[in-house]
């Protein structure tokens, strides 16, 4: 039983890898919104090498890239605890899941304006 198991150091250190990793597999096998995200991870490093966007711009992407993808873990921890706390109709899990929803929205808004920013004007001078 993984409570009762309780090593220390280094093995404790790598295991909790072992435990997000695991996390995030189960975000990619059961979430459609974060599968949907990594795809668009994908692509926006390619369009970035492809534009040969600077290293500020880079940071810019990685950033929205790095927090869309760890909200959307968060979001999901957040409906599953809540399912597994409150299986019938109440308004304080609606609230909890509305508002992670919200947290999830307003990243994804300031990612796309991050995207625009930087890849609008290039694409336009490349392809208009
Ligand atoms: N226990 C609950 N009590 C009240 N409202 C809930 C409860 N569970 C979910 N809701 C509400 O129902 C709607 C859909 O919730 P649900 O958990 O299906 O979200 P979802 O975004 O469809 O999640 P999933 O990614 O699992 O499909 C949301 O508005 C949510 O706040």
């Amino acid at each position: 039983m993984v409570l009762r198991d309780n090593p220390s150091g280094l093995k404790r250190f790598f295991r909790g890898f072992v435990y997000a990793w695991s996390g995030i597999r189960y975000g990619f096998r059961n979430e459609c919104n974060f599968r949907f995200h990594t795809i668009a991870a994908v692509i926006v490093c390619f369009c970035g090498g492809y534009f040969g966007i600077t290293k500020v711009e880079w940071l810019f992407v990685l950033t929205a890239i790095g927090g869309m993808l760890a909200l959307e873990l968060i979001n999901t921890a957040i409906e599953k605890a809540v399912d597994l706390v409150s299986i019938e109709e109440n308004p304080l899990a609606k609230a909890a899941k509305d508002t992670a929803a919200g947290a999830v929205l307003v990243y994804a808004i300031y990612s796309v304006l991050i995207g625009l920013i930087i890849f609008l004007p290039k694409f336009m001078q490349r392809f208009m």
